[in-house]
């Protein structure tokens, strides 16, 4: 089970992670209306060198705001903020060599409506293959008896408690098997037993040559002890490295001792916290220590050879996975879910069908009203699922970034687009069911299957449209504020409202992204072609329309509709998916807020 490995007998004992001159910061922030910065920038790691062995159980402390997270995730080569210096692995870049290092980051991230085996399955599957593979079967058993997670295979992940979300994520990074990994405070929130049983673990580790590094804050005497090296942080500096011996000998050479039966991290941690001189004193000692770093002889890189245990699964089975998450947890919701619609669409059919009932195009009078009717079963499934997709994201979008890497980025917005697909029949076929009883449809079942065909095929670009808003905006938190604006000349080039033979040329581009322009086009040429003649009373004042073809030409609607309509939805649904996965790919880019 070997990750990122290297020529071992060339480099039995060399170093593993090298680290030079690293300096991270934030950078300034400036508004565009002023000069000045609004935010100046601020150093968060400052010029930090040094080297991590073979098999080294390291144990990073310090105080609060150190830079340990920051120190962590610039190691495993994931730190998005702007930085100088280098991180190697084996003389590689860190960047270069992924999956060997694995981060389990301070707070999880999961779909809590999964049960842990079943989360377990999902990652095995995205991450190692095939669970029928005993070789994968094995991994995931061992490691759910590991981290004493047998009890709770069946639990939904949402209903565990802190620490036992603690271990099923070092599970899940685990299986992996990388050879680097690095935990932010993988202790927290643990009781004693099993802050000691994870501990033992990742030791257990660190025995067959893996790197592990651990941020951990306030460890007790027996969990620090476990530890085979000390990095001491503060102020963004690495004050310290070495065994916990030479840390007590660092120290005590500069005048600090540590008290009989006194915790020696807590020793340390509040040695340096709001100490200048003592901080000061110790990068001076630290600054000689640290050279034994660049003596040391460092592995040819082409010697390194980086391959990893996670294979990459193909485009459509990552699909088929994310489909199958998805699935499991709409299946515990299912009923609701049903039920929520089912009234939804009701209580909308029998208002429809009360104030349009009778209502028939072969009148003057009803023109009008089928128009509406026409319009009001049309915008009522593209509302409807575009809204309901418009939130897909919300909640997800900390696991997706979380999961970066696991799975395309395609693959998971496609996955997404489809789960959508049974609201989409589910929603016209019920509307157009109930509503369309109480109006007077030329060919009854004809036009009525005609419809429901349609509303269907016009879901599923509203679904692209919601998703792909969603996608765009849902960092931001303004989707509510932007949805009406963008819905709003959308639905104007529906022809419901705006005679569109008569539309300034200029605005033509907004009609063909209109899903509600394609969606009335077709749902009005299924209707008023059937309408051959429409009775004009000879008291009539105004201008009488005498048949369905002279309402489409008054409304400015295609003859070729069945052509152009399957294409605009077609390319609709794609442009939205561009979009869609452009803002997520954006989101991918931005990182994981570790
Ligand atoms: N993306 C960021 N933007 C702005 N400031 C940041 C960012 N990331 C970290 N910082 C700041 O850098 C400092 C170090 O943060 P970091 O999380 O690395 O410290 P830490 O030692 O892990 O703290 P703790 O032990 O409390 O988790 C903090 O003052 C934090 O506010």
């Amino acid at each position: 089970m070997e990750l990122c490995s290297y020529d071992k007998e060339q480099a039995e004992n060399d170093l593993v992670i090298r680290i030079k001159g690293l300096k991270v910061w934030t950078p300034e922030e400036k508004s565009w209306w002023r000069r000045k910065p609004t935010k100046a920038k601020t150093v968060i790691l400052n010029n930090i060198t040094g080297c991590i062995r073979r098999g080294e159980f390291a144990a990073i402390i310090g105080p609060s705001g150190a830079g340990k997270t920051t120190f962590l995730v610039s190691l495993a080569g994931k730190c998005t903020l702007p930085s100088e210096g280098s991180v190697t692995l084996w003389a590689r870049n860190v960047k270069e060599c992924p999956g060997a290092v694995e981060i389990v980051p301070q707070h999880e991230v999961f779909m809590d409506g999964l049960s842990v085996m079943e989360h377990l399955v999902f990652m095995t599957e995205m991450k190692l293959g095939s669970c029928k593979d005993p070789r994968n079967q094995a991994t995931l058993n061992s490691l759910v008896e590991e981290f004493k997670l047998k009890p709770h295979v069946n639990t939904p992940v949402g209903g565990l408690s802190g620490g036992e979300k603690r271990l099923l994520s070092l599970a899940t990074t685990l299986l992996s098997d990388p050879q680097i990994l690095i935990c932010d405070e993988p202790t927290t929130g643990l009781d004693s037993y099993n802050a000691l049983l994870v501990v033992g673990v990742l030791k257990k580790l660190s025995t067959t040559g893996r790197v592990v590094l651990c941020s951990v804050h306030q460890p007790s005497c027996d969990l620090f002890k476990e530890f085979s090296s000390v990095l001491l942080m503060a102020e963004g500096r690495l004050l310290f490295h070495g065994s916990q011996e030479e840390c007590k000998e660092v120290f005590e050479s500069i005048g600090l001792r540590c008290p009989l039966n006194y915790n020696p991290a807590e020793f340390y941690i509040r040695a340096v916290s709001n100490s200048k001189s003592n901080v000061q004193r110790l990068v001076e000692v630290s600054t000689n220590r640290l050279e034994y770093c660049d003596g040391a002889s460092p592995v040819r890189p082409d010697l390194v050879h980086c391959y990893n245990r996670t294979i990459q699964r193909n485009w459509f089975k990552q699909v088929y996975l994310l489909l199958w998450r998805l699935s499991l947890t709409l299946k515990r919701e299912i009923k609701n879910q049903l039920l929520q619609l089912f009234i939804t669409v009701v209580v909308t059919s029998m208002v429809l069908g009360v104030a349009y009932v009778g209502a028939s195009g072969t009148t003057q009078r009803g023109v009008q009203q089928i128009r509406g009717f026409l319009w009001l079963i049309t915008s009522e499934v593209s509302f409807g699922v575009s809204y309901s997709a418009l939130y897909a994201f919300e909640y997800e979008i900390a696991l997706f970034k979380r999961e970066t890497g696991v799975y395309k980025c395609s693959a998971y917005f496609v996955s997404r687009l489809l789960s959508f697909i049974p609201r989409c029949i589910i929603y016209p076929v019920l509307l157009v069911s109930i509503a369309t009883l109480a109006v007077d449809l030329p060919s009854y079942i004809m036009t009525a299957t005609e419809f429901t065909v349609l509303l269907i095929l016009s879901a599923i670009p509203a679904v692209a449209y919601g998703l792909g808003m969603a996608a765009l905006f849902t960092s931001t938190g303004i989707i509510g504020d932007v949805m009406p604006c963008v819905d709003l000349p959308l639905l104007l080039m529906s022809g419901a409202f705006l005679r569109l033979s008569s539309l300034p040329p200029w605005m033509y581009p907004v009609k063909y992204i209109s899903h509600f322009y394609y969606a009335m086009d077709a749902i009005s040429n299924i209707y008023w072609r059937q309408i051959d003649f429409i009775d004009c009373p000879t008291n009539e004042t105004s201008t009488c329309v005498k048949d369905g073809a002279a309402v489409l030409l008054e409304n400015g609607y295609v003859t070729d509709y069945i052509l152009q309509d399957s294409l605009g939805f077609i390319l609709l649904t794609l442009f939205w998916c561009v979009l869609g996965y452009l803002g997520l790919k954006r989101e991918e880019r931005k990182g994981y807020a570790y």
